[in-house]
């Protein structure tokens, strides 16, 4: 990454869809150049906050704020991963990688590309268009395009909820190593993920943001450790509404 520090994100608010309250005088904060996941109930927004953050349509009427601490817009420095691959169809996979340069006129780094698509293990598939490919195989190649925009910020929406155990472990490593430094907002409903990848992990829930213990030690955290496997006992006893952070 060159040029300017990382911002961070913030979101201050009330949203609605229509007349439906989604959250109300919500107030969230992003650490510059952190890792923070974001967990919560299917439906509670966690998306929406993500396509907010990113200026993306969203339907809903925010009043309040969304963007960079940083107070510059965040168009040209985001990394957006959705839910869905949103690979082109048509195009193979190296080409799907090199259509961000493309769609700003400049000339794709296919060495880059390669590279990628190589450690997440598309090296072999790289001329190969999505249809011809497994779900999760679709969402490593999604991860490289991410990846290949080299942004300060990441916005990533489960991005690793397609894969097995291994190559999400893999995976995961691989996604921390290449955004050291940036600021990443990553939704996910794996607690086990969150204790092992955030520096900060907040569960957004109807009455707004609870901010749960950390595991001990920073990440990325050994998968298999004590520390994140209690922390991940503790993050399903709340999101199982058994306990309070
Ligand atoms: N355009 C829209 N119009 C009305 N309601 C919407 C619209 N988009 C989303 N919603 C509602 O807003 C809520 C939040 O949706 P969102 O996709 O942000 O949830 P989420 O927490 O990311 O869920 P999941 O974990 O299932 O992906 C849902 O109840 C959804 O039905």
């Amino acid at each position: 990454m060159t040029g300017a520090p990382p911002p961070g994100l913030r979101l201050n608010g009330t949203l609605r869809f229509g007349a439906q309250v989604l959250f109300r005088d919500l107030s969230m904060t992003v650490r510059p150049g952190e890792w923070t996941c974001l967990l919560g109930d299917s439906g509670v927004g966690k998306s929406t906050v993500l396509r907010l953050l990113a200026g993306l349509e969203t339907g809903a009427a925010l009043e309040g704020e969304a963007g960079a601490t940083d107070g510059a817009p965040l168009e040209g420095r985001i990394a957006w991963m959705a839910q869905s691959d949103l690979l082109a169809p048509w195009l193979d996979l190296h080409e799907n990688l090199a259509m961000g340069a493309r769609l700003r006129g400049e000339p794709p780094d296919r060495d880059r590309a390669a590279e990628l698509l190589e450690r997440v293990g598309l090296g072999p598939h790289a001329h190969k268009t999505p249809h011809m490919l497994s779900g999760g195989m679709r969402q490593r190649a999604a991860l490289a395009r991410a990846l290949i925009e080299d942004r300060p910020v990441a916005l990533l929406d489960e991005p690793f909820a397609a894969l097995d155990l291994r190559t999400r472990a893999a995976m995961q490593e691989l996604a921390f190593a290449e955004l050291a430094g940036r600021t990443v907002l990553h939704v996910t409903h794996d607690p086990h993920e969150a204790a092992r990848l955030g520096h900060r992990i907040l569960v957004l829930t109807r009455d707004g943001l609870v901010e749960p213990a950390l595991p001990a030690g920073l990440p990325i955290r050994d998968a298999a450790g004590p520390e994140v496997l209690e922390a991940q006992a503790r993050l399903t006893r709340l999101l199982l509404g058994e306990t309070r952070a």
